[in-house]
């Protein structure tokens, strides 16, 4: 390759293809993690043969695979027969019973519900009456279900999906649930008669070695960037940073964004000063992808409460409701709940202390959010630039 001029064609990039540098991108080599998707593959065998699968707990820290080791299987799946229906539901951007059901729908029948009159009981019963007819077996993956905790749906949610074949003779069902917050504890979220019903396996997925993601990170950089523009020293850099980070992700993002900014200032290899750059905002990789899913009743909560804490006032629960409720009124049982789905999502944070005679609560920001939302509101972001948070966040609203 010959050297850019300063201002690089806009047709010219670095990037073999930046496509896998893309959140939702599932990798071709899925290395790392044979055992655990032997564990998912043995819990999904017995659906290829009519029967129901055998329901399971995925846990591990942000960044594992465990989201890739489920679509991957469901791929497979889906290649193999027709009679296996997987639905993979993001919790984080289906947060209520009927969200979740619909999602389901879409999957089985190919369109959405009718918006008026699609009860969450008739949708269950269509979608049981048609498994039932189609001799189907149902698998739904709840992606990160400790997002419906708080607002107590993962029970409920539980126990229609495992439940249908006592309305619905013949529907087989099963679910898979994934956990990255390890807080998820069954026995203390879910009623005994759930807990019954489901009789969950878990399967742990562990953080990656230093070697195991540094050759992760190597592997996709072969793949997606041209070759030479990612010199081995800052490979290691990069490897380094996501090792201290815990989170693949923020090896791929910073890899993602390095390789921009080098674009950017018309160079032909990232420097170490590239990675250096952008670790700020890439080192929240998770945070970023949080914000970018955000409902907007959420967001406005998140922008007034930083608003407030960059101000320096007072961030009491009481005093934040004020500030949202005149930008949008809400009752505060409301205001609340989204405070709620904001801490579920580690975007804020709550503590209690004693103010005078009696408590109050705090609500506070933790290091990084400021930056991401910064960054995405003013369309700083690689995601945004490429347009794929704006689809995600189209998806999301309609
Ligand atoms: N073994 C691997 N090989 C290649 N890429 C991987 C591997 N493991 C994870 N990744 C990549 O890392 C990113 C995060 O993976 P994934 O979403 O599966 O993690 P997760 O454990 O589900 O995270 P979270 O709990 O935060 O949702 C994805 O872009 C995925 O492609």
């Amino acid at each position: 390759m010959t050297p850019y001029p300063h201002s690089l064609m806009a047709d010219q990039t670095l990037f073999r293809d930046p496509a896998l540098f893309e959140a939702d991108h599932l990798p071709e080599v899925f290395n790392h993690r044979d055992a655990q998707v032997e564990d998912l593959a043995f819990a999904l065998r017995p659906t290829l043969r009519g029967g129901s699968p055998l329901n399971t707990l995925i846990q591990g820290p942000p960044g594992t695979g465990k989201t890739t080791a489920v679509r991957r299987i469901f791929a497979e799946v889906e290649e193999t027969t027709k009679r296996v229906v997987p639905v993979l539901v993001s919790c984080q951007a289906r947060k209520t019973t009927s969200a979740v059901l619909r999602e389901i729908y879409l999957a089985l029948f190919g369109h959405s519900p009718p918006t008026h009159g699609a009860s969450n009981s008739r949708m269950l019963f269509e979608i049981g009456r048609t498994l039932a007819e189609r001799g189907a077996v149902l698998v739904v993956c709840l992606d990160d279900a400790n997002h419906l905790v708080p607002r107590g749906v993962l029970n409920g949610v539980l126990i229609r999906i495992l439940r249908l074949h006592e309305t619905c003779p013949g529907a087989r069902t099963g679910v898979v649930m994934t956990d990255s917050s390890m807080a998820l504890v069954l026995s203390s979220v879910l009623d005994p008669s759930t807990r019954s019903s489901l009789q969950a396996g878990t399967i742990f997925f562990p953080p990656y070695t230093a070697d195991e993601v540094r050759s992760i990170l190597a592997d996709r950089v072969r793949v997606g960037i041209y070759p030479g523009v990612v010199p081995a020293s800052v490979l290691d850099d990069v490897a380094e940073r996501t090792v201290g980070c815990g989170d693949l992700r923020v090896g791929l993002c910073l890899l993602k964004e390095a390789v921009i900014h080098a674009e950017r200032a018309g160079r032909t290899a990232v420097e170490a000063g590239d990675v250096e750059a952008v670790f700020a905002v890439a080192r929240h990789a998770r945070l970023a992808a949080a914000v970018q899913t955000l409902a907007p009743p959420e967001r406005t909560v998140l922008t007034v409460l930083v608003g407030m804490a960059r101000r320096e006032e007072e961030t009491t629960s009481g005093r934040v409701y004020e500030a949202v409720a005149a930008v949008e009124p809400m009752s505060y049982t409301m205001f609340y709940e989204r405070v709620t789905e904001l801490e579920a999502q580690c975007l804020v944070g709550t503590r209690r202390w004693k103010k005078g005679q009696g408590r109050t609560r705090e609500i506070w920001i933790p290091e990084g959010v400021e930056a991401v939302l910064s960054a995405d509101s003013s369309g700083a972001s690689v995601h945004r630039r490429t347009g794929v948070a704006e689809d995600e966040k189209r998806r999301y609203e309609t």
